[in-house]
């Protein structure tokens, strides 16, 4: 088992709304015990009071880590997203303060591109609709508007790992798949790329937006873009709920402009199961509403608990950074018996210099030394034979410019 200078016990794990088991075990698997395990994500107040002594956090969709949350974290080593999407942490906040954030780019693609498949189906025949009726004693028996995926068009609004894993399935099915990316890609089986949003909304018959969010994609789909969708259109929106314009969406939706609709993300989405979803959108025919569950597998969780856990188990062991999202990436090699340190900058020149020479004073040899930066972090881990006196330390961390230092594997059981 790889040491760490604190004590694994002491090393306190937040996982919050419901990250999956896999990542309790993976943690108490590498030693870590300390661990607190929430169904739910927790309200700004409460979240400031708990992370003020949590080493590292996970977290999903829901809970917010502004510039608040990072200024009470004092501790606080490493942040999971055990999703893909970034946008509920301030990045620039967590890395001003050494903090590197980790996600899971992969592990969930293929639920949300099934779901997306399978809702396009439904709702070319009508199906949310026929449903609704039979449960209530009626009977629908039409073939209106109902129609074969087969020689469709599916329109899919950014390319990248669940558009790309969608736009396989859909031609599988008989879909003809043009799809719209600000990167210019290279598109799987006949998939076309066209030139421009417009074009993409003027010629798909169902429109499938798999876009992050970011400034560019903020209410990309509104009362304009609505309007440019084939009549009888059908939008399904699996991404982001700051992607449409939902209000304009609903109006599209009742003016019978477009005929259906999927929406998993919303502008704004209950904290927990038990709070009441508000939406214009509710109670409109052929609407399917579902509540963020893109992800939602257990094949998809458990990877994501494994993955996350493992990213953040490396990070505190070793060091190593690989696939974080806002910080310089250090792939490191175990370096047993040496001592390990950790230095966090500001990416500005003569730093590292100035750590050598604090080495140097301390009659310190290094034994292996990495340096990353991104624009405005840079990274240094620095191996060493002996360990770190606390006058190094002291002098290490008073080195100007600098945001963290950490010790591993060293005798000076050094705390946080
Ligand atoms: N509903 C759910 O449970 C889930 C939702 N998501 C959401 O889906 C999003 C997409 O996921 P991935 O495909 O894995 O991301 P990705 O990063 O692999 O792909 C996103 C694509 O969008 C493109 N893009 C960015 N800005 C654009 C713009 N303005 N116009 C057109 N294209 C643009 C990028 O170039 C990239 O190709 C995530 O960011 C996340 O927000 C992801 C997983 C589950
Ligand atoms: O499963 C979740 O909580 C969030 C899924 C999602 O939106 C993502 O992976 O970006």
């Amino acid at each position: 088992m790889a040491k760490t200078s604190l004590d694994k016990s002491k090393i306190k794990i937040l996982l919050l709304e419901g990250v999956h088991q896999s990542a309790v075990d993976n943690f108490l698997n590498a030693g870590y015990t300390n661990i607190e395990h929430l169904p739910t994500s927790l309200d700004e107040a409460t979240l400031i009071d708990k992370i003020r002594d949590v080493h590292f956090i996970g977290i999903r969709s829901r809970t917010q880590l502004n510039e608040r949350v990072f200024a009470a974290a004092e501790k606080l080593v490493a942040v999971g997203c055990f999703c893909i999407g970034t946008n509920q942490v301030d990045l620039g906040a967590a890395l001003a303060r050494g903090i590197p954030v980790f996600n899971a780019p992969y592990s969930n693609t293929r639920s949300v591109a099934e779901l997306v498949l399978a809702e396009a189906i439904m709702l070319l025949r009508g199906i949310p609709e026929k449903n609704a009726r039979a449960h209530q004693g009626g009977w629908l028996k039409s073939a209106k508007h109902s129609h074969e995926a087969r020689g469709k068009t599916l329109g899919i609004v950014g390319y990248g790992n669940i558009g790309a894993q969608l736009s396989v399935l859909a031609e599988s099915l008989g879909f003809n798949v043009l799809y719209y990316d600000v990167v210019a890609k290279l598109g799987m089986g006949n998939a076309t790329q066209v030139a421009s949003l417009e074009e993409l909304l003027a010629r798909a018959d169902v429109v499938s937006l798999h876009v992050p969010d970011v400034p560019s994609t903020r209410w990309m789909i509104g009362k304009e873009q609505l309007a440019l969708m084939k009549q009888g259109g059908i939008l399904i929106n699996a991404s982001r709920g700051s992607v449409v314009v939902i209000e304009e969406l609903a109006a599209a939706l009742e003016a019978g402009r477009l005929l259906g609709a999927a929406i998993d993300v919303f502008p704004v989405e209950p904290k927990g199961n038990s709070e009441e979803f508000v939406s214009p959108l509710r109670g409109l025919p052929n609407v399917i509403l579902t509540p963020h569950i893109g992800g939602s597998t257990l094949e998809a969780q458990e990877n994501i608990g494994i993955e996350v856990s493992e990213k953040l188990i490396t990070y505190s062991d070793n060091g190593t950074t690989v696939t974080s999202v806002n910080f310089p990436e250090v792939a490191l090699p175990a370096h047993p018996d040496k001592h390990r340190l950790l230095h966090i900058h500001d990416n500005v020149p003569g730093v590292l210099s100035e750590i050598n020479r604090v080495l140097s004073e301390n009659d310190i040899n290094i034994s292996g030394q990495y340096l990353q930066t991104n624009e405005k972090v840079g990274y240094v881990v620095i191996d060493v034979d002996k360990a770190y006196g606390p006058k190094a330390l002291d002098a290490l961390r008073h080195v100007e410019h600098t945001l963290r230092v950490r010790v591993l594997y060293s005798e000076t059981n050094y705390h946080e």
